[in-house]
């Protein structure tokens, strides 16, 4: 395990044995709940396709960033969290010292090459005692790990296939990002690179 900050931490190979489940259940979800483009409040789009899994999705449209119980594309709920995904993040919170970590969204991210994830905090979740679990799967990808500022120094680490970073307490608003994806290959997934990203979001479902 790589200590990246004070609460961030990068384990290299970490969900290795579990990638074919991943991509599987990944294939299950996307089947549902298709991946797309989102719109941006200023109409741009967002480069790389989503979708979510689990009670809250992730969504982003022209009245901008939010969490949704519903898929906006299908207006059906969001694929439920395949019970695997959530003990595996679980895992991966505690095995760095976030005990208690109750996942309820997971937004999986597709790049293709030249795509890539502007510098950003996640931010749209009202619990941030709460840490991030980024899961990496198919093609390597350089993050990019900043500051509390957009302006602060980066630092870039290479994500590749089973890859997890965590970060949480001190650090969760730290800016991050990808770096626009190089053409590759990955015998399981082709040009593509997954990135799974689990979130609580603490919204309370009445
Ligand atoms: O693809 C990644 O590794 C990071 C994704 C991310 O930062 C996000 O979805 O907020
Ligand atoms: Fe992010």
């Amino acid at each position: 395990m790589i200590k990246i900050s004070d609460q961030s931490y990068l384990v290299k190979g970490a969900i290795k044995t579990q990638a074919d489940e991943l991509l599987t259940e990944i294939d299950r979800i996307i089947s549902s709940s298709p991946l797309r483009q989102m719109q941006t409040k200023r109409g741009h789009y967002v480069g790389a396709k989503m979708t979510n899994c689990g009670e809250w999705g992730w969504v982003s449209d022209k009245k901008g960033y939010r969490y949704s119980r519903l898929d906006p594309l299908t207006n059906q709920a969001w694929p439920a969290m395949p019970t695997m995904f959530k003990a595996l993040a679980m895992e991966l919170a505690s095995s760095v010292g976030f005990d208690h970590f109750q996942p309820d969204v997971c937004l999986i991210n597709q790049y293709i090459p030249k795509v890539g994830m502007g510098l950003h905090q996640d931010k749209d979740e009202h619990d941030l005692s709460q840490p991030i679990v980024s899961l990496s799967l198919g093609v390597p990808a350089i993050f990019q790990f900043g500051g509390f500022k957009r302006s602060d120094q980066v630092n870039y680490h290479l994500l590749e296939h089973g890859d997890v970073v965590i970060w949480g307490g001190i650090d969760r608003l730290r800016f991050h990002g990808i770096q626009p994806l190089k053409l590759g290959h990955h015998p399981q997934t082709g040009q593509t690179r997954y990135n799974l990203t689990f979130r609580d979001t603490g919204n309370i479902i009445d």
